[in-house]
């Protein structure tokens, strides 16, 4: 049994102006997200890519309780998509949430030491300065920041304390939104090897969102591409990376290439932009985009192709 499994997810959003869509007799409502399986084992990574708007956010948003969602998720066994808030309570302790600038978002007036501890606050636990030291030195910096407050910490340190609070509760299960976003190069390595070695120390399982292929490559075991709400190729990081099999994970890995000898390959220019998620295109919802694409490509929907280490939605893949 995973710690995680998610079977066939679907979210709904309401389109703006659904009045008039009703009155239309359209949908006002759109899958942003549909049919995503996967699972994820204790000490595992897995990273969640794709462009801006392909639903990732939204698979992490319905996996914490913030956004309803159909399909099956299971934590530990358990179905916990419909979890109450008081079930959600106690959850809380074991899957954290790590958002995109995890600092900036809050209150500027609480110390740095306050900061890392409150989750053991709001879990109705009692927090000393020992708790303080031993989070802030989990995340190699110094006891000394406790008395400072956010805008004294420079950007690499406000992460690191974002992956302090994160795993206060020593969670079983970390989602991580942009860990490295607005990081340069050598402070993202740094929050990188972070990330790695706590996984190593304490087995915590990390799902990954990012548009960083660099951060993939270093810290996942599997990776999933997402385009407009659905998984179009999922597999192991290395199989991916050394020979993609869905054109669009080419165009992502060719839009960042890679140092590594063994991961080069063929070059995919993506053009033009994602389609809506409310006005899908039939077939293949890439082929419009796709530079390999068919005739056929633009009426027939791709079935998903299982091969080894990895599977993929695309009837003629590279
Ligand atoms: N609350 C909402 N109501 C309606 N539509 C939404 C809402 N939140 C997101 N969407 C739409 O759902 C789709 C998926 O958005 P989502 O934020 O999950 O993508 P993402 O891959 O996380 O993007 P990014 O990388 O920019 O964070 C997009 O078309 C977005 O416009």
């Amino acid at each position: 049994m995973s710690l995680l499994e998610v079977d066939h997810l679907e979210v709904r959003y309401r389109r703006l102006g659904r009045v008039k869509a009703a009155l239309r007799r359209e949908e006002a409502t759109f899958p942003a997200v549909a049919d995503v399986s996967f699972a994820l084992e204790a000490g595992r990574t897995l990273g969640l890519v794709g462009e801006s708007g392909s639903g990732k956010s939204t698979v992490a948003k319905s996996l914490i309780g913030l956004q309803p969602a159909s399909g099956s998720i299971r934590y530990g066994g358990r179905e916990i998509g419909s979890a109450s808030q008081s079930e959600w309570q106690r959850l809380r302790r074991e899957i954290s949430m790590m958002w995109q600038d995890p600092v900036g978002s809050l209150s500027p007036r609480l110390s740095i030491a306050s900061l890392v501890t409150e989750p053991l606050k709001i879990q109705g636990h009692k927090r000393s300065s020992d708790d303080a030291d031993r989070l802030l030195s989990m995340v190699g910096l110094s006891t000394d920041l406790g008395s400072r407050y956010p805008h004294q910490l420079s950007g690499g340190q406000a992460r690191r304390v974002g992956v302090a609070r994160a795993l206060a509760l020593d969670p079983k299960l970390l989602i991580a939104d942009e860990p490295t976003a607005g990081l340069d190069m050598s402070v993202q390595g740094e929050i990188l090897n972070l990330l790695n070695e706590i996984q190593s120390r304490t087995g915590v399982a990390i799902l990954v969102i990012t548009h960083n292929l660099n951060l993939v490559r270093h810290v996942t075991d599997e990776v999933a591409v997402m385009y407009l709400g659905r998984f179009v190729e999922q597999g192991l990081t290395d199989a991916i990376f050394r020979h993609p099999r869905h054109p669009y994970t080419e165009a992502l890995l060719s839009a960042n290439p890679s140092p590594n000898p063994d991961e080069r390959h063929g070059r995919t220019e993506l053009s033009g932009e994602m389609p809506s998620p409310f006005w899908r295109p039939a077939g293949c919802e890439f082929h419009g985009r796709c530079p390999h694409a068919r005739p056929d490509c633009a009426d027939i929907v791709p079935g998903w192709t299982g091969e080894g280490e990895r599977g993929y939605a695309c009837r003629y893949p590279l």
